[in-house]
């Protein structure tokens, strides 16, 4: 049997996945050298994310062609959402973070990039493109996740974010999404699959950035 279209699209961000691993925040989760203030920042900064990756996700539910589809993509915009509250709720909570700060906060340049990118994407593109784009956040977090797990923290706090994105029941979730991406890649145009690629790796470019915007507590310039 032919490679799947979605393990041909996980090869060409093999580049993008190693360099991710090795990032100092990824190996600084393990080896506990993560700083706290680099960890509540990211946590700070992904609460944000995930209210902006919701609505992406409620778009591309929007547009899906079944019932199945949009069942699955509304789900888990409404997960996404119950996510974010969690993080609100504990772990900032636990990192000495107040409710005012956090309400306070905005989003820093390169989450709004992203973001920007991903409503830009599922709002203006086809429904394979917004499938495409939304991949990396749920795949990308299910390896490191497994990854990290397979590692192990000293940290506590660590060690339960780790939990999420490495249990298997993540796992299942998205390989329900990658099978939908196969699904919709039979249909494509040349110029539809260049789109969807194109995509898949910038939004995967986006999650190593997102690290890195974490650990060096990334701020606007002006
Ligand atoms: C930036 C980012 N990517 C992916 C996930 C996984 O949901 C997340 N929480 N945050």
């Amino acid at each position: 049997m032919a490679e799947s279209y979605s393990s041909r699209l996980w090869e060409s961000i093999s580049d993008i996945y190693s360099a991710i691993l090795a990032h100092p925040f990824i190996t600084g989760l393990t080896d506990g050298t993560l700083p706290e203030q680099s960890f509540a920042f990211y946590v700070m900064q992904d609460a944000l994310y995930l209210r902006e990756y919701a609505r992406a996700l409620a778009a591309v539910a929007s547009r899906a062609p079944t019932a199945s589809a949009m069942r699955m993509f509304a789900s888990h915009a409404a997960e996404a959402i119950a996510a974010e509250l969690e993080l609100h709720t504990t772990l900032l909570g636990e990192l000495g973070i107040s409710k005012e700060d956090a309400a306070r906060a905005e989003p820093a340049p390169t989450n709004l990039a992203y973001t920007s990118y991903l409503l830009a994407t599922v709002r203006g593109g086809s429904y394979a493109e917004g499938v495409g784009v939304v991949l990396p956040c749920y795949w990308i977090y299910s390896e490191v996740g497994k990854e990290l797990l397979r590692l192990g923290s000293p940290d506590a706090r660590y060690r339960r974010w780790i939990a999420t994105y490495g249990a298997e029941e993540y796992g299942q979730v998205v390989a329900e999404v990658i099978a939908e991406l196969d699904r919709v890649s039979l249909g494509l145009s040349a110029e539809e699959n260049a789109s969807v690629r194109r995509h898949f790796r910038t939004t995967s470019r986006y999650e190593w950035m997102f690290w890195q915007m974490g650990y060096a507590q990334e701020s606007w310039p002006l």
